[in-house]
Parts: C-alpha cells; sequence; structure tokens
C-alpha cells in the first residue's frame, strides 16, 4: 500500500513571500479502502523494450532563461539518437491540466506538485520526461525529486542573470511585470529561490550564453556518462 505523504507547504497569508508557515494544499490522501494493484510487466520491462532509464529531467528558472528553449533542444537531440522523451513545459501545461491555476504561491505549489506525480508516471512509463517549469520555490522541487527514487531525478538550474531574461523578454511580460501590468512576476516581484545542489547548471560562459545545441549536448552528456541511455 502507498505511503501518504504529508507536505506541509505553505507560505504567509496573501503575500507571495517564499517564508512558508501554514499548510497551503492539501496532499494528504482523501481516500481510504484502497490498495495499490501491481501489474506483472513493471518499469524495468519497459525499461529493457526502450533500451533506456526512466527519468526525470526538472529544467528550472526565471522566465526567459532558456527553458524551453533547451527542453526542445534536448528532447530533439534524444529523439535523433533513438530514444523516447517528452517534454512537460510549464506554459503548455497551463493551458490544459493546470488551467485552474494562477501564479498566486499556493497555485504555484499546486502546480509542481501536479507536474512532479505526472513527471514521475512518466519515468515509470520508462520515457526521459524533460519537465520545464519556472519551479521558484525549492521546496516544491525537492518534494518532485523525493517523489523518485535516488537518481532518477535530475535537476538543471537555469543559472541566468535576470538582466540577460528581461533584456530578451520574448513574450514582453517584464516589461508588463515592471509597468505593474502584471503582479507578482517572477524575479521582479515575486521570488525564485535559487537551486543549491542542481545535477546541472547552465550558466554563461565568457559573457555568453551556450547555444541550445550546446546547452542540450551538456545535459546528454550527463545523462550518457551516468548510464541513463541504456537499459
Ligand atoms: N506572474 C507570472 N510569473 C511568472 N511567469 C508568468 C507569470 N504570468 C505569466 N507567466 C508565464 O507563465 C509561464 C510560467 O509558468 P510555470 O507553470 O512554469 O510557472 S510556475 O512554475 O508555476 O511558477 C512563464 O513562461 P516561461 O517564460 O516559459 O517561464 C510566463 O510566460
Ligand atoms: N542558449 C540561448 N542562446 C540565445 N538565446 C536563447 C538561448 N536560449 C533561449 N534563448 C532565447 O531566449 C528567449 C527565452 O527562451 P525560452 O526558452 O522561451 O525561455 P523560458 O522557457 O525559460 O521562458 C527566446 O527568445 C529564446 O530564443
Amino acid at each position: 500500500m502507498e505511503q501518504q505523504q504529508h507536505h506541509s507547504v505553505s507560505v504567509d497569508d496573501g503575500s507571495r513571500s517564499p517564508v512558508r508557515e501554514k499548510p497551503l494544499v492539501s496532499t494528504i490522501a482523501k481516500s481510504t479502502n484502497i490498495l495499490w494493484h501491481n501489474c506483472p510487466i513493471g518499469q524495468s520491462e519497459r525499461q529493457n523494450l526502450l533500451g533506456q532509464k526512466g527519468c526525470v529531467i526538472w529544467i528550472t528558472g526565471l522566465s526567459g532563461s532558456g527553458k524551453s528553449t533547451l527542453a526542445c533542444a534536448l528532447s530533439r537531440e534524444l529523439h535523433c539518437s533513438g530514444h523516447l522523451a517528452y517534454v512537460l513545459d510549464g506554459d503548455n501545461l497551463r493551458h490544459g491540466l493546470n488551467r485552474d491555476l494562477s501564479f498566486k504561491a499556493e497555485d504555484r505549489v499546486e502546480n509542481i506538485r501536479r507536474v512532479g506525480e505526472v513527471a514521475k508516471l512518466f519515468a515509470d512509463a520508462g520515457v526521459i520526461c524533460i519537465a520545464s517549469l519556472i519551479s521558484p520555490y525549492r521546496r516544491d522541487r525537492d518534494a518532485c525529486r523525493a517523489l523518485l527514487p535516488e537518481s532518477r531525478f535530475i535537476e538543471v538550474f537555469m543559472d541566468l542573470p535576470l538582466e540577460i531574461c528581461e533584456a530578451r523578454d520574448p513574450k514582453g511580460l517584464y516589461k508588463l511585470a515592471r509597468s505593474g501590468k502584471i503582479k507578482g512576476f517572477t524575479g521582479i516581484d515575486d521570488p525564485y529561490e535559487s537551486p543549491v545542489n542542481s545535477e546541472i547548471v547552465i550558466k554563461m560562459v565568457d559573457g555568453e550564453c551556450p547555444s541550445p545545441k550546446s546547452m542540450a549536448r551538456h545535459v546528454l552528456c550527463y545523462l550518457e556518462e551516468n548510464g541513463y541511455l541504456q537499459a
């Protein structure tokens, strides 16, 4: 039977402070009398079929830091080398699964929780799941990591300065946030808690951001060197 998990994730009332003390989203299971049903074909059989290890590559960073660009470039590299990958992009999921969620703190918490659970299912299916979300709170990213067995969660931190992300501003959202037309925009008037122990950090080198292809190759090398691209 699955253990109930009690992540007490919370914020101070109404504000977007990262200091979280009281529960916001109940993760206490409400169903009772439920039993786990095992299938004879499990993750290892699916991995053997696919010739890879199911895992989650969790890309976190500010808006405009290149998360979606890396996710797409990486999925292309994996596809071209014969590996099954699937991208879960924060923006895209907010058109469907997470369309009921806003950007207030408790909704971001629930957004990350749901995507963490979906990513876990993809990894269990044997797929290399690439999740690309701002995921601003360290505690929520760590909760997603804790859903998976050791080493199946690979965090990629897009460590680009706010000034670069803001200068890119492909959707014009920073401009709207600076002029007060969007409230609670990450990095402007909403927090982003940088990771401290990411497996992979993408950063500028000599004032230049690595190209999309080289970012993707960086992650691909990590996967190769750590045995994810074989069953
Ligand atoms: N207030 C506010 N703050 C941050 N981002 C905002 C906001 N409003 C809209 N957007 C757009 O939503 C995209 C981020 O969605 P996520 O689901 O990744 O966000 S989060 O992880 O729940 O924080 C993000 O996409 P990316 O630019 O790809 O990161 C924005 O385009
Ligand atoms: N490595 C890169 N080098 C140059 N421009 C980039 C790079 N990565 C992303 N960009 C550009 O930056 C902008 C934001 O990238 P995007 O992937 O949409 O970021 P995010 O998903 O984090 O919001 C886009 O216009 C994209 O073309």
